[in-house]
């Protein structure tokens, strides 16, 4: 992959207790919806999502988020933390328009670019964090269970909501929540679509701490893959691997089967039905405010 490498530096000053530092923005001459930047004091790598208004997970932002995490593990970061530009929203999950009215063979890319996606941030050899800045539905939610550590800002919410959209979880979706979230919770929660408030996601430990900025959020990431400075690497990522391994092989095992099962599910009619109204819904309220 043609990376291109910038130097720029960051002033870090206005954060108390931090010297200088600069950072090394990555990007691939195509991103367009990601910024990607490496601390080079810290050697800790930033992706910070930017698709605005709501970083929806498109194909591109997906085949974004991979070149990132690739970058991150070729250059030996010593960990990944994830992001947002927007300050109201973290990620408001899967871009609904993939999926309604999807063209056939776009929207299988999509869905194999997510489980892809999926498969390697759950599973990156590196330590990953999630400064949650927003709201996470679905999606987002996805994507913050996949990381190791999640920190959030006050007043969002976050959760697995696909029922009140007519649609389902996937397996893999639920087994990360699990990893986090006891069977009974979860249970419950995604049956109902419950999305979380910062404090509920906190006491029931689907995020781990609640900062009030989002610079105190990287931070907390910092420190929580400073974390392992002192532990081997290669034994670090072996030990995740052991905790990992069962929900990786089972959707590496079942790929094709589940396009398959997702595709069989979001176009019947009903399905593409209720998401025209909650996409209509959403357009509505976007319209009021
Ligand atoms: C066993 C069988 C298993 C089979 C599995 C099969 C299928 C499962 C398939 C998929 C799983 C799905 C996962 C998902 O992630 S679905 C997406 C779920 N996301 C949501 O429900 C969030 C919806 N959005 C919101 O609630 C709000 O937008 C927000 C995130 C709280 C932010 O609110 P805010 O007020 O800041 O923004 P607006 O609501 O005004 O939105 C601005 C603008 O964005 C559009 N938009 C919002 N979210 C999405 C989205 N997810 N996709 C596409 N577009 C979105 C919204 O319509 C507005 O558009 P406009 O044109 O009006 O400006």
């Amino acid at each position: 992959m043609n990376i291109i490498r910038t130097v720029r530096s960051v002033a870090f000053s206005s954060i108390p207790n931090r010297t200088l530092s600069t950072t090394r923005s990555l990007s691939t001459p195509s991103a367009q919806y990601t910024a990607f930047e490496v601390n080079d004091k810290t050697g800790i790598a930033t992706l910070t999502l930017n698709r605005p208004p709501v970083n929806s997970l498109n194909l591109e932002l997906l085949t974004e988020m991979r070149n990132c995490l690739k970058d991150a593990e070729t250059n030996k970061c010593k960990g990944l933390i994830i992001t947002s530009s927007s300050n109201s929203v973290f990620t408001a999950g899967l871009d609904l328009l993939e999926m309604y009215q999807p063209q056939d063979e776009r929207v299988k890319s999509f869905w194999t670019a997510l489980q892809s996606m999926w498969m390697e941030l759950y599973g990156s050899k590196i330590p990953t964090a999630a400064a949650i800045n927003g709201h996470a539905p679905a999606g987002g939610c996805l994507i913050a269970t996949a990381c190791e550590y999640r920190v959030m800002l006050p007043n969002f919410t976050i959760g697995l909501n696909e029922t009140l959209i007519g649609i389902v979880a996937p397996k893999w979706f639920v087994s990360a929540f699990l990893n986090v979230v006891p069977r009974r919770v979860a249970e419950q929660a995604i049956t109902q679509g419950k999305l979380f408030t910062t404090a509920e996601a906190h006491n029931v430990g689907l995020v781990d701490d609640v900062v009030n900025t989002k610079e105190e959020a990287i931070a907390k990431c910092e420190q929580f893959i400073g974390s392992f400075k002192n532990v081997n690497p290669y034994a670090r990522a072996l030990t995740k691997q052991q905790f990992r391994i069962k929900e990786l092989q089972e959707l590496e095992q079942q790929r094709e089967k589940d396009l398959q099962i997702f595709l069989g599910l979001i176009m019947q009619p009903s399905v593409q039905k209720a998401m025209g109204i909650y996409l209509e819904g959403l357009k509505k309220k976007s319209k009021k405010q």
